[in-house]
């Protein structure tokens, strides 16, 4: 199956340092949410892995985060494509889950629901631990220089890594 996964703050909509506590604060990057939807147009099955430490640190709760991604997919769907699953990791650092990136419990998760192997699937995100969860489970680690990727972009990446500008790019590659 065509089937794409995406980390959410830095890739979908834009991130804080300060986290992303509100539905006013959760602000889509346009060209992201249209990139979703052409994908989504075009037969990709479009997941997200997000770690969301902010839950565990009482910033926002979970029907605030659900709000969000109620928002996204209202903004793919207005579009014409749609959003798949969404996995988030509602621990903190110290909790010591299995999911937390980079950690790639919330790729298998994603794998499992969809019944499908992760090797060679691009996992895209912003940071280094969306690049080591990739590469713990043999996915495609792909970097975009939105969010914190220009951070990212700064220090050696693993090898192998795709890098590009932003989803869109990421969209116009595996759709060329
Ligand atoms: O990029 P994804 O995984 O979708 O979400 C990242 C967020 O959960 C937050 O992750 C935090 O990292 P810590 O969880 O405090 O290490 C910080 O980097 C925040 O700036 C960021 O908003
Ligand atoms: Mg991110
Ligand atoms: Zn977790």
């Amino acid at each position: 199956m065509k089937l794409l996964i995406l980390d959410r703050d830095g890739v979908i909509n834009q991130d804080s340092d300060a986290y992303i506590k509100t539905l006013d604060e959760w602000i889509p990057i346009l060209s992201s949410i249209t990139a979703i939807a052409r994908l989504s147009k075009a037969g990709w099955t479009v997941a997200v892995a997000t770690n969301q430490s902010g839950i565990a640190r009482g910033y926002y709760d979970l029907a605030t985060l659900e709000s969000m991604h109620a928002r996204l997919r209202q903004l793919v769907a207005e579009q014409g494509g749609e959003v798949g699953l969404i996995v988030h990791c509602p621990h903190g650092p110290d909790d010591g889950c299995d999911c937390r990136k980079p950690k790639p419990g919330m790729l298998e998760q994603i794998a499992a629901h969809y019944a499908t192997e992760l090797a060679g699937i691009w996992f895209v995100g912003d940071t280094s631990g969306d690049l080591q969860a990739a590469l713990a489970v043999d996915c495609q680690p792909v970097l975009v220089k939105t969010g914190k990727g220009e951070r990212t972009l700064a220090k050696p990446l693993p090898p192998g890594t795709l890098v590009f500008d932003d989803l869109a790019a990421v969209a116009d590659q595996l759709l060329s």
